[in-house]
């Protein structure tokens, strides 16, 4: 059993992870993962946070207020490496999802004072990139960037890395409220592998260590990055799919890479 405040594995039942202020030691990223039946529903009132709702697998509709987004998701396993639907819904209002297939879905959450619009993210709203080089290279699925204007704080990301390769790599961090050199953003990572039995290796890490843990992922685990930087290790033979949630008090991923490994992006 692992014995680490920062790797957290799936429960049973529908909300198999359940990450906030409560239980965890972030202030601003909240997470749930659900995993819906078909017609199963779930109904949530926000009171003061945001909440991207991300159609992971499967298909759902998403209900506030007049809005309706009916059968919404692309993909039966996000391994399908295609960008996927997301709502973006405000503090204080109340929403459905209800599962038109068998789904996963993520809520991602951040504190908010504003209410903004309802607004579908479709995947065609995603922008795709392609990053790295040699043994470092992933591709992204931009849902929530920091350049939009669709959530107050709220930042979600898709990550694709394949056998060999490292992400968050060389490592980086955003735990300072310094801008324009640093943001402050805490950080969570939902975890897949293809195959399923697979696992990765994360190292979570401060400059003093006074943060210090290499844990072994698999899938399905969520991994907490309150601080500090957080590199992907991904062994041979598989594929690593994760989603991260992020949030601080600016709307800003302005990171800073650790410079004993900042070498690596500028080899020819
Ligand atoms: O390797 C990447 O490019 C993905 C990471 O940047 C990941 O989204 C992250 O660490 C964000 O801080």
């Amino acid at each position: 059993m692992a014995d680490n405040k920062l790797l957290v594995k799936p429960k049973k039942g529908q909300v198999v992870h359940e990450v906030n202020e409560t239980n965890s030691e972030l202030s601003y990223v909240s997470l749930k993962v659900l995993e819906l039946e078909v017609n199963e529903a779930y109904i949530e009132t926000l009171k003061d946070k945001e909440c991207c709702i991300v159609a992971l697998t499967g298909q759902i509709t998403v209900t506030e207020s007049d809005n309706k987004f009916e059968n919404i998701g692309t993909r039966h396993s996000v391994f399908e490496k295609i960008p996927t639907d997301s709502v973006y819904v405000s503090n204080g209002r109340q929403f459905g999802i209800r599962a038109d297939s068998e789904a996963k879905v993520v809520l991602a959450y951040a504190p908010s004072a504003k209410q903004l619009p309802t607004t579908l993210i479709s995947a065609a709203d995603n922008t795709v990139e392609h990053r790295g080089k040699y043994a470092n290279k992933r591709m992204v699925h931009n849902i929530l960037p920091d350049s939009v204007t669709t959530a107050n704080s709220l930042l979600v990301v898709e990550v694709y890395t394949e056998a060999g390769n490292w992400s968050s790599y060389p490592p980086h961090k955003h735990d300072q409220d310094n801008l324009p050199e640093e943001s402050l953003l805490e950080e969570t990572y939902y975890h897949e592998m293809n195959p399923p039995q697979g696992f990765v290796f994360q190292r979570v890490y401060t400059d003093d260590r006074s943060i210090d843990e290499t844990m072994t992922v698999e899938n399905g685990d969520v991994v907490i990055v309150p601080a500090g930087y957080h590199p992907v290790a991904v062994p041979d033979g598989y594929t690593s799919y994760y989603l991260n949630v992020m949030a601080g008090p600016t709307k800003k991923w302005q990171f800073h890479n650790d410079k004993p490994h900042e070498w690596i992006l500028t080899r020819d």
